[in-house]
């Protein structure tokens, strides 16, 4: 297993530009199965997780062309729904979340789709019910085996239906409408997630002849079509991976330019990092972010303390917060971070905490950071990275902190970010891959 070794205290500088977003990619390479056509889709990240995918749909029998480092066709003219049935399929699926959402396209096309419990990140419960309800609400039936652990879904033909979703799940969304594009009639989705992800996955599936509404809001209406052909799907930069940089700028007093960000698709993001006293500069598409030796956190109009919390888009999306905790540790002032969304993704605080970081974990949802104004720097230790994002920020940390720092367990890390120590050595970080 591979480590990261980081020489910390050294000043970034210069430009990068984000990979195609993780998250996006997983819910478009899923809806190529929805067509026998050709889906040429670009700008794919090479990061564990989405090659862990392409590579099961690869086994499931779709022709799939790369046709540049980030471009790849897709043709799911002959799918063999028997793999599903087999060990290899379960290894493959559960090593990944986003594997989850092959099921709507399969149940929609072919009547049957079959899942293991998914991988992904160990960060509190992540229930599935969303899914699957919503698929039941479509007239499929649902079957759950909990000795193995394995879903089942089986349908003589969807049929829409009204309904409104006991959460906003941005995977369950994303699922119901992979499914409802070819289901007979009209589905009205009420509680619909409508992170950027989402709306591309729609505009995509419109471009191939489905008929969505509302897309971007939280209630979709959706009017099912027999067929949907090909296209071509470019995803979006990845906002988390942007936002990661951000933070990485602001903690090392780094200058720095993030290149054609998609800035209008970001959302509160950059006003989020503003409030914790973060300067940034729209220029065009790129995003400017100055040497700044100090930053200040806000405090709200009444002078009380500030808090970051996540919410459901548009609210600020849960996967920053581990990267607004960081930079947290080195502003001036004190703000309340608060995890509504899962219960064990603030636990990596106590390796802040060793490092010299001010930090109170009042439970597992909140912390309370009292910033070190850059007066003190973190110290450097041997970290492990608990998931994708806490991996990131401990990356940040590392990368600030006086003396060399060891990141072990980084595997967490290349699921989502596409060859980072390479990417930030062009930048000036000393990191090496050992
Ligand atoms: C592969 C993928 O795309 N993963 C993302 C996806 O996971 P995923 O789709 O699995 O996450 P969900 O949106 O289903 O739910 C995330 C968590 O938030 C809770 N919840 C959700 C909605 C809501 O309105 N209220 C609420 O409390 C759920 O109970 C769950 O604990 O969305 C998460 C939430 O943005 C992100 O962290 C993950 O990176
Ligand atoms: C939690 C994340 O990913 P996953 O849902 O794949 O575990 C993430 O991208 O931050």
């Amino acid at each position: 297993m591979h480590s990261f070794e980081i020489e910390g205290g050294h000043k970034l500088s210069g430009e990068i530009t984000p990979q195609g977003a993780k998250n996006e990619a997983l819910q478009i390479i899923c809806a190529t199965l929805l067509t026998n056509q050709e889906v040429e889709i670009s700008n794919i990240p090479d990061i564990v997780d989405v090659n862990n995918l392409i590579d099961l749909l690869d086994h499931l029998g779709v022709q799939i062309v790369k046709k540049n480092s980030h471009t790849y066709s897709f043709k799911a003219e002959n799918i063999d729904l028997g793999y599903l049935q087999g060990k290899e399929f379960r290894n493959k699926a559960s090593s990944l979340r986003g594997s989850i959402m092959i099921m709507g396209p399969l149940l929609a096309r072919y009547g049957k789709a079959y899942f293991p419990k998914p991988g992904g990140d160990k960060i509190g419960r992540r229930r599935l019910d969303t899914h699957f309800v919503g698929f039941e609400k479509l007239g499929a039936r649902f079957h759950y085996n909990a000795n193995e652990i394995f879903y089942s879904l089986e349908t003589d033909g969807l049929k829409g239906s009204y309904m409104l979703l006991d959460e906003a799940s941005v995977t369950g969304t994303a699922n119901i409408v992979l499914a409802a594009v070819l289901a007979e009639g009209k589905t009205t989705i009420y509680n619909a997630a409508c992170e950027p992800y989402l709306q591309q996955l729609c505009k995509m599936l419109v471009s191939m002849g489905a008929e969505i509404s509302g897309i971007g809001s939280n209630l979709l209406s959706i009017q099912g079509v027999p067929g949907l052909s090909g296209c071509k799907h470019r995803l979006l930069p990845d906002m988390i991976e942007i936002g990661s940089f951000i933070g990485m700028a602001a903690m090392t007093g780094s200058e720095i330019t993030i290149k054609d960000t998609a800035y209008d698709q970001l959302g509160i993001i950059p006003e989020a990092f503003k409030k914790m006293g973060v300067k940034l500069q729209r220029r065009g598409d790129d995003i400017f972010i100055p040497q700044q030796d100090e930053y200040e956190i806000e405090t709200f109009i009444d002078g009380s303390i500030m808090t970051i919390a996540d919410a459901p888009w548009p609210g600020l999306t849960p996967d920053l917060l581990s990267v607004f905790l960081v930079i947290a540790t080195q502003a001036k002032g004190s703000v309340l971070i608060h995890q509504k969304m899962f219960e064990s993704r603030l636990f990596f605080v106590d390796k802040l905490i060793d490092m010299g970081a001010r930090i109170i974990l009042c439970d597992p949802h909140r912390a309370t950071v009292i910033g070190l104004n850059k007066e003190t720097p973190l110290r450097g230790t041997t970290l492990t990275s608990p998931d994708i994002r806490a991996g990131v920020a401990l990356l940040i940390a590392a990368l600030s902190a006086k003396g060399t720092s060891t990141i072990q367990n980084i595997n967490q890390i290349d699921r989502g970010y596409q060859g980072i120590d390479v990417r930030l050595q062009k930048l000036g970080a000393r990191i090496k891959r050992v």
